[in-house]
């Protein structure tokens, strides 16, 4: 893969990011408070849809003057949609893999799904841990320093967070994409990424 020495001038580096971990654990509400343009971003929706299959969002940022785009793809953590969730663990460059501190079940899932990780994705991939909904305190099973234990062991840094109170979210993506951008040897070049939004805008009944 090209590192940053290699993009024509003026070309954004592309960054594919994959969120992973069980179903309910907030991965959808994390990338969308991540992602959504307003200051603070929106509350996460309050009743909860599952990801069928896969989505994905993009955002730009800035790192130390260069322009990066992060593709970041939203993984459903329903079992039904396993197979086609780690199928796109191939050719990321990071992962976010999240467990919900009020949900046990979560926790231990953890250990399976990087296990998928080391399966799946290319080797020496960056992964951020974390503990989600760090807002229901009065709910919390899982104590703060399992995760750093956990994370501790797998040699990987750990956030708790809180999608709906917007705490550590930017933290978490900033500490992935510096470990990323880190090593220029996982950092794609941004030549044929096709924007299929600005292309559904631009057509008309009659042109395809
Ligand atoms: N209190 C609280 N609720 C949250 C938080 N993050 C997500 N939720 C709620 O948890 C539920 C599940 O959130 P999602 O973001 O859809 O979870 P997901 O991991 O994407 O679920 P799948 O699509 O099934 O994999 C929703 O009702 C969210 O509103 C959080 O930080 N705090």
């Amino acid at each position: 893969m090209a590192g940053p020495g290699h993009c024509s001038a003026g070309k954004p580096l592309l960054v594919k990011i994959v969120m992973a971990g069980e179903s309910c654990v907030g991965k959808t509400s994390i990338v969308r408070r991540y992602t959504e343009p307003s200051p603070a971003g929106p509350p996460p929706a309050a009743s909860y849809i599952a990801t069928v299959g896969i989505d994905f969002k993009v955002k730009t940022i800035t790192f130390n003057d260069t322009t990066v785009k992060l593709q970041i793809w939203d993984t459903a953590g329903q079992e039904q949609f396993h197979t086609i969730s780690t199928s796109y663990f191939r050719g990321a460059h990071g992962f976010v893999l999240v467990y919900d501190i009020t949900n046990s079940d979560s926790f231990q899932g953890i250990t399976s799904w990087m296990k998928d990780i080391h399966e799946k994705a290319d080797d020496e991939v960056d992964i951020v841990l974390l503990g989600n909904k760090c807002d229901k305190e009065t709910e919390r099973v899982i104590p703060k320093h399992s995760g750093e234990k956990l994370a501790w062991e797998y040699g990987v840094p750990f956030f708790e967070t809180s999608a709906t109170d917007n705490i550590n979210i930017e933290d978490a993506f900033s500490v992935l994409v510096k470990e990323i951008m880190n090593k220029n040897s996982y950092v794609l070049c941004d030549l044929d990424v096709v924007d299929l939004n600005e292309s559904k805008k631009k057509r008309t009944c009659c042109q395809f």
